[in-house]
């Protein structure tokens, strides 16, 4: 029988309510025999997600200060679903556990990877299903990326395909045999990993939309949903802000064609969006792109000297600065006397005068600046390449609803498109851009 991973997110398993539409789902098909499930999370819009209470509790732990109300708002959660659902998951003493580990001053990816553990334990306790531990069995190279040996390990740990197997996400275990997790919203991660291992049929990722939609819902409230789109579109709108779907979770399933389907708990009746290589020609499209998304939080250092075209290994020098700093950056636009690079504002944290203070020395530049803030948006979408006018499109759009692009940015594939806005005409550009592609 070929086998299912769901992969149920945080929202998914907010409350017991949850978790009992979860077991439904799971009964509708018997091939949803594999079970990757997140932390709880907000049960409304201003409810804490339990990995933010565990970082906060591990930083209050860290300082020596008394972190006693975030921990009491873990235990309430876990207590009150174990309650709720009836099972004995040994909450009482696993909190218990947690709580010395705190206060041992244990590491930060431990504490945090506790969300997805405890959670996991009451899910197989409910399902009566088998707890597989991530830190036996999927192990992150010092980067974070899996390392291969995982797969073996996976599939030989859940070949039983007449069990039901629940493996939490968000972690597994690094080269000195200690808790790593994956970075925010890496359970897709993990289940994307366990799909590639025992060859799925399917990864299903089971969220509280049905599905990508075209733009982010907290901005255009009616977006479209995608019925269909490619691991290629899907991986640049993630990568750039479509949070739904974390950008690293492409690759596993990918390489090897598993397609993923991204539904919703709340309304498991909903076909959702199908990511697959190669879009169906029987899928009938109105507009040539496949979405938009964006972020805010970037910053972008400009850095103009007279003649730089003539000085041979300038950009090297440039990229050595980020390197010997561990900065990673996005973009490198640049014009014959100019160049800027843009950067995640987390990247520059701590380091902001470093770097300055290094490219000053290194580069000499006649003038260097930092735009503090800035937000990019693309637009996405494989049939872009074969289509005339789209940059016409968009650079229309932008300039009837009265926002400034600081920068363009087009990568050599034609995936898509990337333009810098001022962060307070962020909402009004992705408006503008999403009306000129989308019509009613
Ligand atoms: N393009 C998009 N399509 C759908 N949802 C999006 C998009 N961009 C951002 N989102 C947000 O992503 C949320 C789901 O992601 P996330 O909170 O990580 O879910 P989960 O808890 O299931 O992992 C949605 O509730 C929605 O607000
Ligand atoms: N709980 C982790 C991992 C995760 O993937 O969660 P979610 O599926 O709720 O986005 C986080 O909050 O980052």
């Amino acid at each position: 029988m070929s086998r299912i991973v769901c992969k149920f997110g945080g929202s998914s398993l907010a409350d017991a309510k949850q978790f009992k539409k979860v077991q439904a789902i799971l009964a509708a098909d018997k091939r949803r025999t594999i079970i990757v499930p997140s932390a709880p999370g907000k049960r409304s819009p201003d409810d804490a997600k339990l990995t933010d209470l565990l970082y906060l509790c591990q930083q209050s732990a860290s300082v020596g200060t008394d972190f006693s109300e975030a921990f009491n708002l873990v235990r309430d959660r876990y207590l009150g679903i174990e309650a709720d659902l009836g099972v004995n998951g040994q909450m009482a003493d696993h909190l218990e556990q947690l709580k010395g580990k705190i206060l041992e001053g244990v590491s930060r990816d431990y504490i945090a990877s506790r969300g997805e553990y405890l959670n996991g334990l009451l899910m197989a306790a409910f399902l009566d299903a088998e707890f597989v531990d991530p830190h036996e069995v999927i192990f992150l190279n010092p980067n974070g990326t899996v390392n291969p040996e995982s797969y073996e390990k996976l599939r030989a740990r859940l070949q039983n395909e007449s069990k039901r197997y629940v493996i939490p996400g968000f972690y597994g275990c690094d080269n000195a045999g200690q808790i790593k997790t994956f970075s925010r919203g890496g359970s897709d991660i993990s289940g994307a990993i366990v799909a590639r291992a025992i060859n799925a049929l399917i990864y299903e990722n089971w969220t509280d939309v049905s599905g990508l939609l075209m733009a982010d819902p907290r901005i255009i409230a009616d977006a479209k949903p995608m019925e269909e789109a490619t691991y290629a579109e899907i991986r640049e709108l993630s990568y750039m802000g479509a949070s739904v779907l974390h950008d690293e979770a492409i690759a596993p399933v990918r390489e090897v064609g598993i397609p993923i389907a991204i539904l919703n708990t709340n309304k498991p009746e909903h076909h959702g969006t199908r990511i697959v290589s190669k879009l169906s020609p029987e899928i009938e499209k109105n507009t040539e792109i496949a979405g938009i998304a964006g972020k805010k939080n970037f910053v972008m250092i400009n850095i103009e000297k007279n003649l730089m075209n003539k000085e041979i290994g300038f950009a090297f020098r440039l990229f050595g600065i980020l390197e010997r700093l561990g900065i990673s950056f996005e973009h490198c636009p640049s014009a014959i006397d100019s160049m800027s690079v843009i950067l995640e504002s987390s990247q520059l944290e701590g380091k902001t005068d470093l770097v300055m203070e290094e490219i000053k020395r290194t580069l000499r530049p006649d003038r260097l600046e930092l735009v503090p803030q800035i937000a990019l948006i693309a637009v996405v979408g494989e049939e872009m390449a074969k289509t005339i006018g789209i940059a016409a499109k968009v650079f229309e759009a932008l300039r009837d609803a009265g926002v400034n692009v600081s920068l363009i940015n087009q990568g050599a594939s034609e995936l898509n498109i990337i333009v810098g806005v001022a962060p307070e005409f962020y909402e009004t550009a992705l408006n503008a851009l999403y009306r000129c592609f989308v019509k009613e």
